[in-house]
């Protein structure tokens, strides 16, 4: 399981683990890490060209003993310091090993460093860093773009602010990030978890010090899909109704009543205008249809549900704003989606209610719900910290759309959704979102499971509806992906769940 805990608390730990120790052995276990990781990532270490890149705190000094490591196994290590402050028990441990040093400033040789080395470790800024990487630090970073050398950060890619990651500038693509005690949120999180390669974490005994994680990511074992038994019947499976569609906006109902009808629901309950039913009918025959006039009676005509989506394709008008506040009315499991949450930007009132409330925007959306105070790119940019504003404020479920999909209820831990492709940024698979995960509160899973299977669910029929068939769930190279619709992604629905069988 991956976990990540915020800044502050890693150095809590790491102050209560140090004062148990003798000076420095917190750091040398780190070292000791990192230099063995980077051993198996080079074909040899004797005579291997290893470049340290080296800020002038903490991380820095990682890298030096690290670097050190490497010297004494027979590797050829340069040192580029990008401050004149540097960890000095550090670099004297490096020097005595045979490490050459550079400063950032004589470019020439630290340029043909970078280009001829094997292996670069990337230690110039770890938890430490704040903001834009200034120079030379940033140039730098720039410099490991597009060479040979294996990229090794050292607890987080320099550039990423490991508490958000968040990205301002420059900064370093690694291959692989060596990352100690416990996962930062920073490396779990778009845009700096696409900087991270693959990450390892090396134990350096914090985990008695660490409270519990703010940020998990999604795991399939501990995904828990309702299975149907012998005793199972399409009542007790769980019925989802389904609002959505307007004479205006038809695709949006027939694709969230997919994801619906493929998330195991044991009915598809929709309801609508006549024209989103014409064609829910002829796509989901399995769906039960109601025409019905867009009014607060409107629920009564549906028949019995376990569970309410509403908002796709809606339309935002008083008619909507009716749909929307009838089902905030029952005492139901509901989740809202799209139009629906344009409706709620105005109408924050109807989120207080006792049963649970999934909200699914995507970064405008939830500046529209936060009030027009938080601008889309700066949720976008800080995506842990306004899910999080979100979840609290709006006393909902939050699940956050976008490169990495988090999911934010108070007083939890954040959920990460480790699955989906780019490849989903295409219209429409939002829709398919809010039904599957309409269908999972229908079996009677709780708002934050629902949400986090659903979006986990969704992102993996996206990468199985663009992978080649050989490259399996876990990992399609991008470039092998073909561009897929949001029909695709529920036919592909069925093989993601067989993958948590
Ligand atoms: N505290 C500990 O006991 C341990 C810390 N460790 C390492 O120490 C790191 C944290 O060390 P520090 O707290 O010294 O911080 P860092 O070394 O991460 O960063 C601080 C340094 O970076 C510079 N800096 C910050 N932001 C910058 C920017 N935007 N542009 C240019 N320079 C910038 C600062 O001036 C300072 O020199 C961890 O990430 C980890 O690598 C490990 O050795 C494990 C043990
Ligand atoms: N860059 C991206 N990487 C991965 N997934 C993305 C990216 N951009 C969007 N998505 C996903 O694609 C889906 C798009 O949903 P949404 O924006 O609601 O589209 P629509 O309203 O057209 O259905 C969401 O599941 C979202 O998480
Ligand atoms: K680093």
């Amino acid at each position: 399981m991956r976990y990540a805990h915020e800044v502050g608390k890693v150095r809590a730990a790491e102050q209560a683990l140090m004062a148990r120790l003798p000076e420095g052995a917190l750091m040398r276990r780190a070292a000791a890490g990192l230099a063995a990781t980077c051993a198996r990532l080079l074909p040899g270490v004797y005579g291997a060209r290893v470049v340290l890149l080296v800020g002038g705190g903490d991380n820095g000094g990682d890298a030096l003993y690290a670097g050190a490591g490497l010297a004494r196994r027979g590797a050829s290590v340069v040192a580029v310091l990008a401050s004149d402050r540097f960890h000095r028990e550090g670099l004297a441990a490096l020097r005595t090993a045979g490490g050459r040093v550079l400063k950032a400033a004589d470019t020439g040789p630290v340029g043909a460093a970078i280009e001829d080395a094997d292996l670069v470790i990337d230690g110039l800024t770890g938890i430490g860093g704040t903001g834009a990487l200034r120079e030379p630090y940033a140039g730098l970073a720039r410099r490991t773009e597009d060479i040979d050398a294996i990229v090794v950060a050292c607890d987080v890619p320099s550039g990423v602010d490991a508490g958000s990651g968040r990205v301002e500038g420059a900064a370093v693509r690694a291959d692989v990030t060596v990352t100690f005690g416990t996962y930062k949120p920073g490396l779990l999180i778009d845009p700096g978890a696409a900087h991270c390669g693959v990450v390892e974490l090396v134990d350096i005994g914090l985990g008695a010090h660490l409270p519990d994680p703010d940020v998990v990511a999604a795991w399939p074992v501990d995904l828990r899909v309702p299975q149907p038994g012998s005793e199972s019947d399409k009542y007790r499976r769980g019925v989802v109704g389904v609002l959505a569609g307007s004479e205006r906006y038809t695709g949006a109902a027939v694709l969230c009543v997919g994801g619906a009808v493929h998330g195991g629901a044991g009915m598809v309950r929709f309801a609508s205008t006549p024209h989103p039913v014409e064609l829910v009918r002829h796509h989901w025959p399995e769906a039960v249809t109601t025409v019905i006039d867009r009014t607060s009676a409107a629920l009564e005509q549906v028949g019995q549900v376990q569970a309410w989506v509403v908002g796709p394709g809606l339309g935002t008008d008083e008619d909507a704003e009716a749909l929307v506040e009838a089902v905030l009315s029952t005492d139901l499991p509901a989740l809202v989606d799209a139009d629906g949450l344009t409706v709620l930007a105005r109408r924050r009132d109807l989120l207080r209610r006792e049963a649970p409330t999934v909200l699914t925007p995507h970064a405008g959306e939830l500046t529209r719900l936060l009030g027009n105070r938080t601008p889309r790119q700066t949720i976008e940019a800080r995506r842990l910290e306004c899910v999080q504003r979100a979840a609290a404020e709006l006393s909902a479920t939050v699940l956050l759309k976008g490169s990495t999909t988090l999911i934010a209820e108070q007083d939890r831990p954040v959920r990460v959704n480790p699955t989906g492709t780019p490849r989903l940024a295409t219209a429409g698979t939002g829709d398919v979102l809010s039904g599957l995960i309409g269908a999972l509160l229908a079996g009677g899973m709780p708002a934050i499971e629902a949400a986090t299977a659903g979006a986990y669910l969704h992102g993996l029929a996206g990468r199985l509806a663009a992978a080649p068939p050989t490259d399996g769930p876990s990992g399609p190279a991008p470039g092998r992906e073909a561009p897929i619709s949001a029909q695709d992604v529920v036919t592909a629905l069925p093989d993601a769940f067989r993958t948590l069988a």
